[in-house]
């Protein structure tokens, strides 16, 4: 064991000597004795003594207490003052410099060598306390953690150490009041952590809490403090010491964790962590319900889902190769359930690897697309199916019919295309409302579906069209025989909302190859066809020909042409006057259509009205005559001659009570044209067919205007109703008067609607009279008024006038 060396600092260089030298009588090794504070200071930080002997009184700017201090500051070195006497101020200073002993001269060697010895042994132990110290403090600061110690008795922070690091404020700061240090927790928490360190004793001395610091930047610091009580071991006095930790990254990662954990658990899809062996390890909730495998049907286990062994088109062994390539794999399988059924799932599987890249998990990921899958079978058959029937839409149908097309090239075989268009179906619709409408269509569907066979397609179009599609068809008459099947089907009665009624349908069809080679062609044959079926007076099929099409085209020409010459007034008026057979007097005129045309000349009515009903130009054209009528009848009233009865003809298709009557009242009111001056004739078919026929008549009748039934007596069935019905005359169709008087038979007609007529109070008029024979035969039987060829062919207007003022002796003024 080495000597300790001592430095005596002592400004009588005698006294020095003397205490060296009995130092070293003693046994300590000892340095150049220092006469002065300056130095003594460069002798400790020279020499490094391991104790100096220090004398109070010394001269110089630094008296020995000063030194000391200075030593105390700089090393670790331990002070023993040497003082002779002392007035009770110095010995206050020399205290507070917390000296290692006090020698007061003049001093034994025994006392000199106790008094080094304990000074010796007390800076050990000092040294040994301070490493000790310097330990914990670096464990505490490599742990991120920090000592604190509160006054328990009086609730006062001693000490908060780093207290930057985690409060953000400076010692001072926290030391003190315990109010202070709550102040630096997060309102939320500050209950709390006052609470755990008013109560300390209840939990065996023991405190811990995690909260909140606010530091200044608005920084919020997850702190976790814990603590022990320990009471009176030292000054009585009871404190509780511990640690402070910053557990800010704790909490965010558990935070964390716990939100991984939720996704975990709520996700939709079946979540596994597989080990590297692919045997389950963990599952959430969402992989039983989609597996239906129970909780101890999984861990440990391969996947069930992913179970090849139903032939499902997972290949395991590339989906690993792929997973080792890529580290990923996703596809859609067909998996496997508990009870063995199939489901289609998505399945997305990741290796999850090690810091050096060796795998060591994988984590799988299972949706079930059954929702999506017949979501998607839904959207198909809505885009493909019509959802009134549940019948291949017109998209649909198309695909088929091509699909049949292609077979039938194939094959050398033909495919027949059948357009089926419910007759009056708008009138149904109308009259009874559009739920009895959708249920007819329903059934009508149903019908057609029972009348034809499974592999034949019955798709609707739109509407009241529907279409069939004949596969492989041996024979045309097998297609004939399908269609009066599908017809007297779809004739069956249909009792809906409370009524039996039937219902019928018309019937085009098309063949291919032989009536068109694409589908646009086949259509429209069968369309033409259907058309056709419908002329013929509907409830029936027709077979497309080509001459179907020729007529067609003829039609569309022809109407191309009228809407021109409608255009550009080639339309003009005939009148032929109707005569008092007894005077032969003057009347009225009947208003008759002509078409003065560019290259064919004057046209008939014939070459008018079909063609204009059928494409519904006969409501503007006819609007046209009663205009033009009008107008001329206002005319020759103006010109002076006496008014006369203007019969107008007037189409089925503007019987319409919401439009002809108005457009009548309005052309009065702007003609002038006395209402009973106009007389609408009507035929006898549009009487019996025109369900809005009656009410317009009405209407008319209001207005003051006469009506007239046309072609009276080719109809059978209104001769009962006559009597109810607004009618002021009847016009005795041409063809009863044709044959008179050669044929005796062909008399009894007119004979028996003129004694109808007188005997309901209607008037008569006779139509096509030609001879005097058949004027006096008619005037025999009571008839007053005839329109015939005997009296004047239907005229322009220039000639009715020059007529009416010859026969009246006027010179019209028809300027
Ligand atoms: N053989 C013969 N025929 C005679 C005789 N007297 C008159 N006629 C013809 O008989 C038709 C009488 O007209 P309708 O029965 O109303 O029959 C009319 C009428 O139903 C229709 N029509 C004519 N103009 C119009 C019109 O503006 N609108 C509508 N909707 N139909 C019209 O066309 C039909 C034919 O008219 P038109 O060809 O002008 O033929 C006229 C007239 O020329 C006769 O003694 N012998």
């Amino acid at each position: 064991m080495s000597k300790a060396r001592i430095l005596v600092v002592e400004d009588e260089r005698i006294v020095a000597l003397h205490l060296q030298q009995r130092l070293k009588l003693l046994g300590y090794d000892v340095t150049t004795p220092a006469a002065s504070g300056v130095q003594a200071l460069a002798s400790v930080r020279d020499e490094r003594p391991d104790l100096v002997l220090m004398d109070i009184h010394i001269e110089g700017p630094m008296d020995g207490i000063d030194t000391a201090r200075e030593i105390s500051r700089t090393s670790d070195t331990p002070v023993i003052y040497l003082t002779a006497y002392s007035e009770q101020a110095t010995l206050e200073r020399a205290r507070a410099t917390r000296p290692y002993g006090y020698l007061v001269k003049p001093f034994s060697e025994r006392e000199l060598h106790a008094t080094i010895q304990m000074a010796l042994e007390r800076r050990d132990a000092d040294l040994v306390v301070r490493r000790s110290e310097e330990r914990l403090l670096l464990a505490l600061e490599a742990a991120d953690m920090a000592s604190w110690e509160l006054d328990a008795t009086t609730k006062t922070v001693l000490h908060v150490g780093n207290s930057h690091r985690f409060f953000g404020h400076p010692q001072e700061v926290l030391a003190g009041a315990w109010d202070g240090f709550l102040a630096r927790v997060h309102d939320e928490d500050r209950h709390q952590v006052d609470r755990v360190f008013s109560h300390t004793s209840d939990h065996g001395g023991l405190c811990s809490t995690e909260f909140r610091s606010v530091h200044p930047d608005g920084a919020l610091h997850w702190l976790k403090i814990q603590g022990k009580l320990f009471t009176g071991n030292v000054d009585g006095k009871s404190r509780i010491i511990g640690v402070i930790q910053d557990i800010t990254e704790r909490r965010r990662t558990e935070v964390q964790l716990q939100q991984a954990a939720m996704v975990f658990e709520s996700a939709q899809e079946g979540i596994l962590i597989l080990d590297r062996a692919f045997d389950v390890i963990n599952f959430n909730r969402a992989y039983c319900t989609i597996s239906g495998c129970q909780d101890d049907e999984i861990i440990g286990k391969f996947p069930h889902i992913l179970d090849t062994s139903f032939g499902t088109p997972v290949d395991r062994r590339s989906m690993m190769t792929t997973l080792a390539a890529a580290g990923r794999w996703h596809g859609e399988i067909l998996g496997r359930r508990r009870d063995n059924s199939l489901l289609p799932v998505l399945v997305n599987i990741a290796s999850v690897c090690d810091a050096k890249g060796d795998v060591t998990h994988y984590v799988a990921l299972f949706s079930d697309m059954t929702a999506i899958r017949q979501a998607q079978e839904q959207f198909q058959h809505l885009a493909h199916y019509d959802p009134l029937t549940d019948l291949p839409n017109r998209l649909l149908a198309m695909d088929r019919l091509q699909q049949a097309m292609n077979a039938a090239q194939r094959r050398n075989g033909t495919v027949a295309l059948l357009f089926i268009d419910l007759d009056h179906f708008k009138r149904i619709n109308d009259t009874l409302g559009h739920s009895v409408g959708d249920e007819l269509l329903r059934t009508v569907a149903k019908r057609m579906r029972l009348a034809v066979r499974q592999e034949d397609t019955v798709a609707r179009l739109g509407g009241d069209e529907f279409m069939v599609i004949v596969d492989q068809v041996e024979q045309p008459v097998c297609v004939a025989e399908l269609s009066n099947r599908i017809i007297a089907r779809i004739c069956e009665p249909i009792a809906l909302a409370g009524i039996e009624f039937t219902v019928s349908a018309s019937v085009g069809i098309s063949l291919f190859p032989d009536d068109g080679l694409t589908q646009d062609d086949l259509i429209r044959a069968a369309d033409t066809a259907m058309y056709v079926a419908k002329d013929d007076g509907r409830n029936r099929f027709a077979f497309y020909t080509k001459e179907m099409t020729r007529k067609a085209t003829l039609y569309m020409e022809r109407d191309r042409d009228l809407r021109r010459g409608f255009d550009v007034g080639e339309l003009v008026l005939h009148y032929q006057p109707q005569i008092d057979m007894a005077s032969g007097a003057v009347l009225g005129v009947e208003a008759l259509i002509r078409w003065q045309h560019p290259t064919a000349g004057l046209l008939g009515p014939d070459a008018v009205i079909p063609i204009a009903e059928k494409s519904g130009l006969i409501v503007p054209i006819g609007e046209w005559v009663l205009r033009e009528a009008c107008a001329q009848a206002c005319a020759w009233r103006r010109a002076g001659l006496p008014p006369l009865r203007m019969a107008v003809n007037v189409s089925a298709r503007q019987m319409n009570p919401d439009r002809l009557p108005q457009f009548l009242k309005n052309l009065l009111d702007e003609t002038g044209l006395p209402a009973e001056q106009l007389e609408i004739e009507i035929t006898e078919s549009t009487l019996q067919n025109e369900d809005n026929c009656l009410a317009t008549l009405l209407q008319l009748k209001r207005l003051g205007l006469m009506v007239a039934i046309d072609d009276f007596g080719t109809g059978y069935s209104c001769m009962g109703s006559l009597k109810s019905l607004p009618i002021d005359r009847l016009k005795i169709d041409r063809s009863f008067i044709r044959d008179i008087p050669e044929d005796r038979d062909s008399e009894a007609i007119p004979e028996a609607i003129i004694a109808m007529a007188h005997r309901l109070n209607r008037t008569v008029i006779a139509e096509g009279v030609e001879t005097l024979a058949q004027q006096d035969f008619l005037r025999s039987c009571g008839c007053r008024e005839g329109q015939g060829y005997l009296y004047a062919r239907p005229m322009a207007a220039a000639a009715v006038a020059a007529l009416l003022a010859e026969r009246f002796g006027l010179a019209p003024d028809l300027s």
